[in-house]
């Protein structure tokens, strides 16, 4: 896989924004938002949740191809809430990941849990369509962004009553930390070159700082893993493809919790 793709996933997502605010402008969408209401909690519930599992739902991604190609947004996130999931993560991107953001619209009212928006997200006008869906959290990923670029989104975010999760790769992303992160998490796939090692989250555990709520992303696939990195400090984990390249995702998740009580 190109060592551009992220470059490439960047320049697709300008270009689709600016034909998106085009169809639908940033001014109709703040004014359908009204006032500002609290979100459910990302970084509640992954302190409540006794299992810390962020399951997402996602279609497809640009290393794998198809997963679960007729996922359906009304099922698979109130089958992970059932499961025992502590958050959800929808993955709205299309033309890489084969999401929408009607996929958050449809899961909405059948879950009670925090929704998580994950995309590449770049301009306020994508926060503003996080609100419309009613998310409840949005993904700021350090190596899409500038700091200070991260800084502005995370403060207009929280300015919408959206939380933030900012995702690094590297001690030196640590950088890009601001009072209006409320989650880090270390991705264990590197978004140049996919390749996906989850003891990375643990090589860094060190490094990040004490207060804060850590999640470990990618390639977590038994939960023998979930352990040693519950172990190293992290607080949530965010699971995907070991969930959804299976027929019934929710199941997956279910048999992945109950094996993860009888190895603890
Ligand atoms: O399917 P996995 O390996 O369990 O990974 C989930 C999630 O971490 C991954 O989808 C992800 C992490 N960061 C991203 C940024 C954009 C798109 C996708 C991602």
């Amino acid at each position: 896989m190109s060592k551009d793709i992220l470059e490439e996933i960047i320049a697709h997502k300008r270009i689709e924004i600016a034909g998106q605010e085009k169809v639908v402008s940033a001014a109709f969408l703040e004014k359908q938002l009204g006032e500002p209401v609290p979100a459910r909690s990302l970084k509640q519930a992954l302190m409540a949740s006794p299992t810390g599992i962020i399951a997402e739902f996602k279609r497809r991604s640009p290393s794998k191809g198809w997963i679960h190609q007729d996922a359906d947004a009304g099922k698979i996130p109130a089958a992970y809430q059932q499961a025992g999931a502590a958050a959800l993560s929808i993955l709205t991107d299309e033309a890489y990941f084969g999401g929408t953001l009607k996929d958050i619209r449809t899961a909405c009212p059948t879950t009670s849990l925090p929704i998580l928006r994950k995309d590449f997200i770049i301009s306020r006008y994508q926060l503003l369509q996080a609100k419309a869906v009613q998310a409840d959290a949005v993904l700021l990923i350090a190596s899409a962004l500038t700091p200070q670029a991260c800084l502005t989104l995370a403060k207009e975010a929280h300015a919408l009553g959206l939380e933030t999760l900012l995702e690094i790769h590297t001690e030196a992303e640590l950088d890009y930390l601001n009072e209006y992160i409320d989650v880090v998490g270390v991705n264990n796939r590197h978004l140049g070159t996919f390749h996906t090692d989850a003891s990375h989250s643990l090589r860094l555990a060190e490094a990040l700082p004490r207060g804060i709520v850590k999640i470990s992303e990618s390639g977590i696939s038994s939960p023998d893993t979930l352990l040693r990195l519950r172990e190293a400090g992290f607080d949530g984990f965010l699971i995907g493809e070991t969930f959804m390249k299976t027929d019934e995702p929710g199941e997956a998740l279910s048999r992945f919790i109950a094996d993860l009580l009888t190895t603890d």
